[in-house]
C-alpha cells in the first residue's frame, strides 16, 4: 500500500482569482520539454515550473523530504502525487504574486491521477503538449545530457527505469487529454528552431 503523504494546507484563492491560462507540458525523458519551456518563456513571458527542478531544489534544501525523493528520483520512479502537487501550487502562488501571465507545468501530470486532482484543486488546464520522441532518441539525449548536467537520473540504468516508468504511467496521460480535445502532440524528433516553429503556431492561438 503507498505510504499516506501529510497534507499542507494551502490557500489558492490568488491563483483561483488570476485565472491565467495553465499548459502542461508532457514529454518522455529527454524529450526536449525543458528546452522548448525555455524558448516559450523567452517569446511569451510565461511562468515555467518544472516538477523535476522543484523535486531537485527540495533535495538541495537537506529537508528530511528531500532525502526520500532522491531515493524515489535513483530509481527512475514517480514521487507520490501529493508530495509534487503541493511543490506545484506553491510555487504558482509565488509566480502569480510576481503578475503571472500563465504557466507551463513541465514534467507533470506523469500519470492521468495527478492531472485530474490539479485540474479537481486548482484549475483546467488549457493545453497539453506532448513532445513525442523514439525511445532511442531520448537515450541519445540524456546519455549526451549527462555530460554535463550532474543529474542524479542521467545514467544508462536510471534511464531504462525512466522510459519503463513513462511508458507505463505516462503514456495515458496522452490518451486522456487526447480524449478532452485539449492535446497537442508534437514531433520533437528535429531541431530546437524547427519543434518551437510548431510550438508557435499552437501558442500563438492562445497568447496574442
Ligand atoms: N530538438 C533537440 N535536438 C537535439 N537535442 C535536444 C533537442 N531538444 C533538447 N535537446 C537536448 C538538450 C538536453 O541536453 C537534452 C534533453 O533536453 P531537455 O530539454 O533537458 O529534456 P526534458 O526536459 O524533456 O528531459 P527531462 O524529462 O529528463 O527533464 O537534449
Ligand atoms: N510530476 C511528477 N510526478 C512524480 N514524480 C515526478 C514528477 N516530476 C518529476 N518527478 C520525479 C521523477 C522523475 O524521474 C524525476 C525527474 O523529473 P524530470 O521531469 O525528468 O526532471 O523527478
Ligand atoms: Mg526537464
Amino acid at each position: 500500500m503507498a505510504p499516506t503523504v501529510e497534507r499542507k494546507q494551502i490557500d489558492i484563492t490568488p491563483l483561483k482569482k488570476a485565472n491565467v491560462p495553465i499548459i502542461f507540458i508532457v514529454g518522455g525523458p529527454g524529450s526536449g520539454k525543458g528546452t522548448q519551456c525555455e524558448r516559450i518563456v523567452k517569446k511569451y513571458g510565461l511562468s515555467h515550473l518544472s516538477s523535476g527542478d522543484l523535486l531537485r531544489d527540495e533535495v538541495k534544501s537537506g529537508s528530511a523530504r528531500g532525502g526520500q525523493l532522491t531515493k524515489i528520483m535513483e530509481a527512475g520512479e514517480l514521487v507520490p502525487l501529493e508530495v509534487v502537487l503541493d511543490l506545484v501550487k506553491e510555487a504558482m502562488l509565488k509566480e502569480v504574486a510576481k503578475g503571472s501571465k500563465g504557466f507551463l507545468i513541465d514534467g507533470y501530470p506523469r500519470e492521468v491521477k495527478q492531472g485530474d486532482q490539479f485540474e479537481a484543486e486548482i484549475m483546467p488546464a488549457r493545453l497539453a503538449l506532448y513532445f513525442e520522441v523514439a525511445e532511442e532518441t531520448l537515450v541519445k539525449r540524456c546519455l549526451k545530457r549527462a555530460e554535463t548536467s550532474g543529474r542524479v537520473d542521467d545514467n544508462a540504468e536510471t534511464i531504462k527505469k525512466r522510459l519503463k516508468t513513462f511508458m507505463q504511467s505516462t503514456t495515458p496521460v496522452v490518451d486522456h487529454y487526447a480524449k478532452k480535445g485539449k492535446l497537442v502532440k508534437i514531433n520533437a524528433e528535429g531541431g530546437v528552431d524547427e519543434i518551437f516553429g510548431v510550438v508557435q503556431q499552437h501558442l500563438d492561438k492562445i497568447f496574442k
